[in-house]
C-alpha cells in the first residue's frame, strides 16, 4: 500500500480564475516539504484543498490510497490530516496548560463532561505535561496565553495540533507576524516533531525554509514551476529571478 498523501492532478478554479492547475505531488511519512511561492500563487488554496476545505475541480487526493477528495474536513481532520489553528482558536483568558489539555481532550471525546466537571484523569495529565515539555512550554504553563509573547502563542498553537496526533501537518505560516529574535523557537519546535510525521510547511520566510524543509516546492500561478532540494532551489536560475531574488543560496 502506498502510504501518506498523494495529490494528483489537483486543478482549482474559482470561475474563470485558475488558481490550482494540475498539481502532483507525494507527502510521504517523514517528508518534511515546504511549498513557497510569490503572494497569490496558490499556496493557501492549496492548502485549503488538502484540508478539506474546499474541494477540487478536478483531479484526486488520496491518503495511504483512499480517495479523501470528496471528503469533508472534519473527516479528514479525524483521518490525521491537522492544519495549525489560527492563534485566534487559543483561550486566551486560560492558561498554557488549559489551553493543551482541551484538543487532547476533545480527542479523546469527553469535552463535554469536561465542561461539566473535570476531576482529572491520570494518563491525560501525563500527555498534557509530556506535551509541554515536548515544545518547551513548561516554564510558562500556567501563565495565560494572552500573556505570552506572540512567538510563544504559535508554539502553544503548534502544541494544540500535535495533541490531535496527525500523521499529516500542514503549517500555514508558522513564523507570520514573529519577530525574528524569536523565529529560532519556531524552527526548534518544527526539528523536533515526531520523524515519521509528514510535514507540509507553507512559508514566506526563507531562512525558516531552507532550515527544515529537505524537500521544496515552488508554486507560480497554481502551477509547480519547480520542485527539489534546498540546494537545487537556491540554485534554480528561474527561482532566483522569479522568488528569491539576488542574494540568496
Ligand atoms: N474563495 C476565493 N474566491 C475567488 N478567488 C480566490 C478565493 N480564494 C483565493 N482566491 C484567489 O486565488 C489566488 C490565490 O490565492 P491564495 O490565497 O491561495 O494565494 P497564496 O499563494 O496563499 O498567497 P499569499 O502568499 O499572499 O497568502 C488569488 O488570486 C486569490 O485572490
Amino acid at each position: 500500500m502506498t502510504t501518506g498523501l498523494q495529490v494528483r492532478n489537483v486543478s482549482k478554479n474559482f470561475g474563470g480564475l485558475r488558481v490550482a492547475r494540475d498539481i502532483t505531488l507525494d507527502l510521504p511519512a517523514g517528508a518534511r516539504t515546504a511549498l513557497i511561492g510569490p503572494n497569490g500563487a496558490g499556496k493557501t488554496t492549496f492548502a485549503n484543498l488538502i484540508i478539506g476545505a474546499l474541494e477540487p475541480t478536478s483531479g484526486s487526493i488520496y491518503l495511504d490510497g483512499h480517495d479523501i477528495s470528496k471528503l469533508p474536513e472534519a473527516t479528514r481532520v479525524g483521518a490525521g490530516i491537522a492544519k495549525t489553528f489560527q492563534i485566534t482558536n487559543l483561550f486566551r483568558s486560560l492558561s498554557v496548560r488549559d489551553n493543551v489539555r482541551l484538543p487532547i481532550l476533545e480527542r479523546e471525546r469527553r469535552t463535554a463532561s469536561f465542561l461539566r466537571r473535570y476531576d482529572g484523569d491520570s494518563a491525560v495529565e501525563e500527555e498534557v505535561e509530556k506535551t509541554l515539555a515536548e515544545f518547551q512550554l513548561l516554564p510558562l504553563a500556567d501563565h495565560l496565553v494572552r500573556n505570552l509573547a506572540y512567538g510563544q502563542q504559535r508554539l502553544v498553537e503548534l502544541a494544540l495540533t500535535l495533541s490531535l496526533k496527525p500523521r499529516i501537518l500542514i503549517l500555514d505560516e508558522p513564523a507570520a507576524g514573529v519577530p525574528s529574535s524569536d523565529s529560532h523557537l519556531i524552527i526548534d519546535a518544527i526539528k523536533r516533531l515526531p520523524a515519521d510525521l509528514s510535514v507540509l510547511i507553507i512559508e514566506h520566510d526563507m531562512e525558516l525554509v531552507f532550515e527544515v524543509a529537505n524537500r521544496i516546492i515552488v508554486l507560480v500561478n497554481g502551477t509547480i514551476l519547480v520542485e527539489g532540494t534546498p540546494q537545487e532551489i537556491s540554485q534554480d536560475p528561474k527561482v532566483r529571478e522569479l522568488y528569491l531574488g539576488a542574494g540568496h543560496g
